[in-house]
C-alpha cells in the first residue's frame, strides 16, 4: 500500500495540479473568477474563504461534477476539462463529501472494496467474465482493503453495516474508501464537519500520515481553521469567486483580504481559531 513519497523534489518537479483562470457561471452569478494556483506534489494545500465563497464550485470542477466555463484544469500534466467524471479515479484523484457518499447498507469491508475497483475498472469486466487475470486482481483489491481498513484503524468494525456506526466512524470509512483507488491527489470537503472534539483531535494526524506514509497530495476545504492553520503547507484563500490570497497559513491569516473577508462575514470561527 505504501506509495512512493516524492515530496523530495517537489521544488523543481513540476505542479500536480494547475488551476488557470477557472471561471464558473451559473446564471447572473460568478461562483469563480478567473482563479489559479498550484498545487506541489506531496504538499497539503487548504482552500478556504466564508460561505459563498466558491470553495465547493472549485470542488465540483475538480472532480467534474461542474463544467468550467472557461479556463483549465491540469491535472499530472494532462488537462482534465473534457475527461468524463467517472475517469477521475483511474487518472488519480479521489476525493470524500461533506454528507458522506457511502453504501449505508453494505459492510465498512464491502464499502471499501468498492473503492478499490473503482480505478481498475476493466478489473470488474474480467470478474464479471471470469477473464483471465480476474484473480490475481480480485487478490490484490481485497488486500489493499484489508491495508487500508488497518490503516484507519477500523479492523474492530470491518463487518460492520456502515449505517449503523458513529459519524465519524463513517467518515473515516469514506476516507479508506477514497483512498482505496490509490489516488495521487485527494480532495477532502470539509473533513472536521460533524467531529467531535477527541475525533478532530486525530484528524490532522490522519492526513499528515495520508500525506507522509502514502504520499498522498491533499487538497482541503475546511471551515475550522484550528485544523487549517495546523496541518497545511499552503493556503488559497477565496472571497466572492476570486482568489485573494496565498502562501503559508501564517502568510495567510494576517492577510488584510483575509481578515477583512472574515470580518465582513462575520464567520464565528474568525481568521485565527
Ligand atoms: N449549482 C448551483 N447553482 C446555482 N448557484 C450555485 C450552484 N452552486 C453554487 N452556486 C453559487 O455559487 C456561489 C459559490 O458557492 P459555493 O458553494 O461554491 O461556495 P462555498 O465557498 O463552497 O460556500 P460554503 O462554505 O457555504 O459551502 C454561491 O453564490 C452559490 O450560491
Amino acid at each position: 500500500m505504501t506509495h512512493d513519497n516524492d515530496r523530495g523534489d517537489s521544488n523543481t518537479a513540476p505542479p500536480l495540479l494547475q488551476v488557470q483562470g477557472v471561471t464558473v457561471r451559473f446564471g447572473g452569478i460568478v461562483a469563480l473568477d478567473g482563479v489559479s494556483f498550484d498545487i506541489r506534489r506531496g504538499e497539503i494545500c487548504a482552500l478556504i474563504g466564508p460561505n459563498g465563497a466558491g470553495k465547493s464550485t472549485l470542488f465540483n470542477c475538480l472532480s467534474r461534477l461542474y463544467e468550467c466555463n472557461s479556463g483549465s484544469i491540469v491535472f499530472d500534466g494532462q488537462p482534465i476539462n473534457r475527461l468524463p467524471r467517472h475517469r477521475m479515479a483511474a487518472i488519480g484523484i479521489g476525493r470524500t463529501f461533506q454528507n458522506l457518499a457511502l453504501f449505508g447498507s453494505m459492510t465498512v469491508r464491502d464499502n471499501v472494496r468498492v473503492g478499490c475497483h473503482s480505478k481498475h475498472h476493466a478489473g470488474m469486466v474480467r470478474n464479471a467474465f471470469r477473464l483471465p487475470g480476474a484473480a490475481r486482481i480480485e487478490a490484490e483489491a481485497q488486500a489493499r482493503a484489508e491495508a487500508l481498513i488497518h490503516f484507519l484503524q477500523l479492523d474492530a468494525e470491518a463487518d460492520r453495516i456502515v449505517s449503523d456506526l458513529p459519524f465519524g466512524t463513517q467518515k473515516r470509512v469514506e476516507l479508506a474508501r477514497a483512498l482505496a483507488s490509490e489516488p495521487q491527489l485527494l480532495l477532502l470537503d470539509e473533513p472536521a464537519c460533524g467531529l467531535n472534539h477527541e475525533e478532530l483531535q486525530g484528524l490532522g494526524d490522519l492526513i499528515r500520515d495520508i500525506r507522509d506514509r502514502l504520499g498522498v497530495t491533499v487538497l482541503l476545504v475546511e471551515h475550522h481553521m484550528g485544523l487549517v492553520m495546523g496541518i497545511s503547507d499552503r493556503v488559497v484563500a477565496l472571497n466572492f469567486g476570486k482568489k485573494i490570497a496565498q502562501g503559508t497559513p501564517a502568510e495567510v491569516r494576517s492577510h488584510p483580504e483575509v481578515i477583512r473577508a472574515y470580518l465582513g462575514a462575520e464567520e464565528e470561527e474568525g481568521v485565527g481559531a
